[in-house]
C-alpha cells in the first residue's frame, strides 16, 4: 500500500540517445551494455488533514502473515493530540473491511529498514542490458530467470499467468493496477503457471469480485511464482521496445550482488529452447467441458454436426478446447511427442496445433509430425501451431524484436476486408517470403504488417498467428472456429 514516507527509487541510466522508438517489431537489435547508477530520493510524507477514505485500524495476524485493515467511507478527521482519526458524525460514514495482501515484516532487515511497518523495495530485477530495478516482492521469493515481454491487456491477468505459452518469460502488465479482481477457479488457462513471473506497477490492496476465491498475492505464493510491484513498468516497455526483449533475473535474495545476477542473465538465453516439452500433457485424455453457457457467444453459424478433432497440446489454453466443444467438436487431447501415424489411426475429421510456449524452430520433431499429418486430413493451427505449419510447409520463423502479447492488436482478414481487434501471444512469426506456392497469407497484423494468418486450400490448411479463443481478450476472431468446422464439413461430404 502506499505510505507517507514511500522510498521512490528511480533508475538512472547514461544509456544511448534515445530519441526515437521504432515501430517495426519484425526485426531485433542486441541490447547495448551500458554502466547504470541507482540513486535514492526521499519524499516527505503530505500534510493529511480530511480525506474521504480513512485509515482506521490494523490488525497483522502472525500465523497468516496477513493484514486486516478497516476503512471508513465519509470524513474523517486529524487531530495532532489522536493517534486514531476521529469519524465526523456523519449518516454518510460506512464501515467496510478490506482484504490486504500478506506484508512479510520479517526481511526489511537487509535493507536496514526493519523498523518500519510497511514494506519496503526487497527484490531486484536486472536485465542484460545491465540496468537494475529495485522492486517490492510479493508471490515466492528466490532467484529466478526469463526473458522479459510486456503486455497490454488491461484485464486478464489471471488467464494470462495460466497461459502455458509464457513458460520462460517474465510478463510485464502495462497495464498499471493489477489484482483488484483477485483471483477464481474458473479462469484458468491450465493446470497451473507456467511463466517466470509477473511484473507489476500497483499491487491493488483490496479485491473485489463476486467470483474472488483468493488475493493474486496468496495465489502466486502458492503456485511458487514470483512477483514484484512498485517497479516504473513504463520505463521497462520503452526499453523494451527501443532494445527488443530482454533476458532478465527476478531475485529477492540479498546475498546475490548485482554482478552475479547481470552475469546470469547474459548467460542465459530463450531461443533454441524446447520449452514444449515442459508444458504438454504426457498422455492423451478426452476433453469434455465447453464454454459455460453463461459466457458463451457467437452462437450464429454453428454446426448441429459433431466432429472429432484431435488436438496437439504444445502448451494448450483450455479456452480452446472450450470452444470448440461449444462448435460441437468430440476432442482427444494428445502430447507434443504423440506419433502422427497414432493420429491418423485414430481417424479424426480434423486436428489443431495448439499455441505452445518458446522458439518454434527449436521443436523439430513437432514440424516432422505436423509435415505428416497436413494434407491428409483438415488442419487448424493456432499461434505456436501456425508456426509449426509456416515450417512444415518449407518456411521459415523468426523472432521478432518485442513481440505482440496483448488482447488489443488489430488484425485485417484479407479474405473479407474486415478489422478484427485481437488477444495475441508470440514473439516468433512466419516469413512469409519463404512460403511456398499456394500458401495464402489470410490475415495481417495492422500494427507492423506480420504476418497473422495462413491457409493452403489443397492441403485443408489454416492458421492463425494469434488467439481465436482470447481469454483474455475480444471475440471479434471467434467465427474463425466455425471455419474449420465448415473444413471439416466440406471433408466429411467428399468422402
Ligand atoms: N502463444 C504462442 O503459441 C506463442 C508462440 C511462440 N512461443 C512465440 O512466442 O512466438
Amino acid at each position: 500500500m502506499e505510505t507517507p514516507n514511500r522510498r521512490i527509487t528511480r533508475l538512472k541510466t547514461t544509456s544511448p540517445k534515445r530519441e526515437t522508438i521504432p515501430d517495426s517489431n519484425t526485426f531485433r537489435h542486441r541490447p547495448i551494455t551500458k554502466e547504470t547508477t541507482n540513486f535514492l530520493k526521499f519524499k516527505s510524507p503530505p500534510p493529511i488533514r480530511h480525506q474521504p477514505l480513512e485509515f482506521l485500524s490494523s490488525i497483522y495476524t502472525k500465523e497468516t502473515n496477513k493484514k486486516t485493515m478497516e476503512f471508513a467511507l465519509g470524513v474523517a478527521t486529524h487531530f495532532p493530540s489522536c493517534s486514531k482519526p476521529q469519524i465526523i458524525n456523519s449518516p454518510h460514514v460506512r464501515f467496510l473491511s478490506l482484504k490486504c495482501h500478506s506484508i512479510s515484516l520479517s526481511d526489511n532487515s537487509s535493507t536496514g529498514l526493519a523498523e518500519r511497518p510497511w514494506k519496503v523495495a526487497d527484490a531486484r530485477l536486472v536485465l542484460e542490458d545491465g540496468s537494475i530495478w529495485r522492486a517490492k516482492s510479493f508471490g515466492a521469493s528466490g532467484t529466478q530467470v526469463g526473458e522479459v515481454v510486456f503486455n497490454t491487456s488491461l484485464t486478464g491477468y489471471q488467464e494470462i499467468l495460466t497461459d502455458p505459452s509464457y513458460a520462460g518469460q517474465f510478463v510485464l502488465m502495462t497495464n498499471p493496477h493489477i489484482g483488484n479482481t483477485g483471483v477464481n477457479f474458473d479462469d484458468e488457462e491450465s493446470r497451473q503457471c507456467f511463466l517466470a513471473g509477473l511484473v507489476i506497477r500497483s499491487l491493488s490492496i483490496s479485491t473485489s469480485n463476486w467470483r474472488c476465491t483468493q488475493t493474486l498475492g496468496d495465489y502466486l505464493a502458492e503456485r511458487n511464482i514470483m512477483g514484484i510491484y512498485d517497479v516504473d513498468t513504463r520505463a521497462i516497455t520503452r526499453r523494451l521496445r527501443q532494445d527488443g526483449s530482454l533476458i532478465g533475473v527476478l531475485s529477492t535474495d540479498v546475498s546475490k550482488t548485482d554482478e552475479e545476477l547481470i552475469n546470469a542473465s547474459r548467460t542465459w538465453d530463450i531461443v533454441g529452447v524446447d520449452l514444449i516439452s515442459g508444458v504438454s500433457c504426457k498422455a492423451p485424455y478426452e476433453w469434455i467441458d465447453k464454454t459455460n453457457s453463461e459466457w458463451d457467444f457467437n452462437f450464429n453459424g454453428r454446426n448441429e454436426e459433431t466432429f472429432r478433432v484431435v488436438a496437439y497440446d504444445f502448451g494448450i489454453k483450455q479456452n480452446i478446447l472450450r470452444r470448440l466443444a461449444s462448435y460441437g467438436c468430440k476432442i482427444e487431447v494428445v502430447p507434443s511427442t504423440w506419433p502422427a501415424s497414432e493420429t491418423l489411426k485414430m481417424k479424426p475429421d480434423g486436428v489443431l496445433f495448439s499455441n505452445g510456449p518458446g522458439d518454434p524452430s527449436a521443436v523439430p520433431y513437432a514440424v516432422e509430425t505436423v509435415k505428416e499429418i497436413i494434407g491428409k486430413v483438415p488442419v487448424f493451427g493456432i499461434c505456436m501451431g501456425h508456426q509449426l505449419l509456416g515450417q512444415a510447409l518449407g518456411g521459415k520463423t523468426f523472432k521478432m524484436k518485442f513481440g505482440h502479447h496483448g488482447g488489443n492488436h488489430p488484425v485485417r482478414n484479407l479474405r473479407n476486408g474486415s478489422v478484427e481487434i485481437s488477444a495475441q501471444n508470440h514473439n516468433y512469426a512466419v516469413d512469409p517470403e519463404s512460403l511456398p506456392e499456394g500458401a495464402e497469407v489470410t490475415h495481417v497484423n495492422l500494427n507492423d504488417g506480420s504476418c497473422a494468418g495462413l491457409a493452403f486450400s489443397q492441403l485443408k490448411l489454416m492458421s492463425l498467428q494469434y488467439h481465436p479463443e482470447a481469454s483474455p481478450g475480444p471475440h471479434d476472431s471467434d467465427p474463425v472456429f466455425g471455419e474449420f468446422m465448415q473444413l471439416m464439413k466440406q471433408e466429411k461430404q467428399k468422402a
